[in-house]
């Protein structure tokens, strides 16, 4: 048995949803690029599932399809007032996400017309679920979603209760765009491998917000904005990444396992950092990540992933640290129930092998004589 550590390279199905070729990241064909500057999350969001752009009239059903589903039931908001104060926001969306299945009589339909309109309402909730968390901690209300809005509008509106700026609804917009698909990542592994049992949507998707919650994966947002307030000031960056490379302690944001020449998608969260920042006449969160930038790619050739200037993007848009991650997942679901439904389509069990490294021939000794 020839054992391939983290399964590297390793090439698990075929997929046409998205590509990562020579560093050049696609959605259906679509450069990154392209569809960053181009496409709304919406537009992105039919593009994963149906594999193709929308037309104006498709674009316009999706939106009220997405503004007809995006309550949550009543019972779900309950539980999430009953969860303890210091929840872990990814562990609440899971449960949250999970707890839905128990209210939607069609979840364990597989037709794909049924599996479809699942992944719609799913994509729906989940930003009412974030921002409904993030309230009800804070001892208020949830505000109900608005109909015929953007996700990124009503995520932001949900969140603070009032009409949210452009410039906010564009920046995040776009940053849902460059997150929503990223081939065969960790947490669309794991709804693949759920839903291959030939188990439930929800089932998937509640297995790849829990894969996605880790530091190593979607969790480095977070821990990239942990790291900058630790350093607090751009006068500590070189000191403190200087001395965390000398420790061989790894630096949040940095390395990826396919892109080893850049993350195509950092650019434009750097830019749209710098714009924010710009903006905002507060550049120190923005002159701090360039800085580690300068000094960790300069002394360990690593490039920042799409989790570096997320941090200071959505600080700066004032969106609560802990958030960063279920933002991550808002818009990732499009992509996670893009393959859940791919998988279904062309479905074989997924299990692989482990070599064994354990004892041999042992005897079972009377519980007395342990
Ligand atoms: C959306 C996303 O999921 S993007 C990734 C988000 N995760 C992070 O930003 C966390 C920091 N980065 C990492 O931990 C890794 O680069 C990963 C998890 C992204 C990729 O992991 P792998 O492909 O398994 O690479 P691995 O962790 O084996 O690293 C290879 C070498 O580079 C080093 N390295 C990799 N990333 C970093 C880092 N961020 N900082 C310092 N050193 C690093 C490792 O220490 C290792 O060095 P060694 O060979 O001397 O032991
Ligand atoms: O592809 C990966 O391994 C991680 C990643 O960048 C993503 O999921 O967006």
């Amino acid at each position: 048995m020839t054992v391939t550590k983290g399964l590297e390279g390793i090439v698990a199905t075929t997929s046409s949803i998205s590509s990562i070729i020579d560093g050049v990241l696609t959605y259906r064909g679509i450069n990154i690029d392209d569809l960053a500057e181009h496409a709304s999350f919406e537009e992105v969001a039919y593009l994963l599932w149906y594999g193709k752009l929308p037309n104006q009239s498709e674009l316009d059903e999706l939106i009220k399809k997405f503004g007809e589903s995006a309550a949550v039931p009543a019972q779900v908001l309950d539980q999430i007032k009953l969860y303890p104060s210091k929840t872990n926001s990814m562990a609440a969306l899971r449960t949250a996400v999970s707890s839905l299945a128990l209210y939607d009589e069609s979840a364990n339909e597989m037709s794909q017309e049924a599996n479809i309109k699942k992944a719609i309402k799913l994509q729906a909730q989940i930003p009412t679920i974030v921002a409904a968390f993030a309230r009800i901690r804070e001892g208020k209300e949830p505000v109900a979603p608005k109909s015929g809005v953007s996700i990124a509008y009503n995520f932001l509106y949900m969140l603070t209760g009032q009409e949210p700026d452009q410039v906010a609804v564009k920046a995040l917009d776009q940053a849902l765009v460059l997150h929503a698909d990223h081939e065969l990542n960790a947490s669309t592994f794991a709804a693949r491998v759920t839903v291959a049992t030939l188990s439930d949507i929800y089932s998937g998707v509640t297995s790849a917000i829990g894969a996605l919650k880790g530091p190593l994966h979607g969790g480095a947002n977070e821990a990239v904005m942990v790291m900058l307030e630790e350093i607090g000031s751009f006068g500590n960056v070189e000191s403190y990444i200087n001395e965390k490379l000398a420790n061989k302690e790894k630096i949040m944001g940095f390395g990826h396992r396919v892109y080893k020449n850049g993350d195509p998608r950092a650019k434009h969260l750097q830019k749209m950092s710098r714009e924010l920042g710009k903006l905002t006449g507060n550049m120190e969160l923005y002159e701090m990540s360039v800085k580690i930038e300068e000094l960790v790619t300069g002394q360990k050739g690593l490039k920042p992933n799409v989790d570096f200037y997320s941090a200071s993007v959505y600080t700066t848009l004032q969106i609560p640290r802990d958030l960063f991650t279920p933002i991550f997942a808002i818009s990732r679901c499009t992509g996670w129930t893009a393959h859940i439904l791919e998988q279904y389509e062309n479905n074989r069990l997924i299990r692989p092998r482990a070599e064994y490294t354990g004892p041999v021939d042992q005897k079972v000794t009377p519980i007395a004589q342990r």
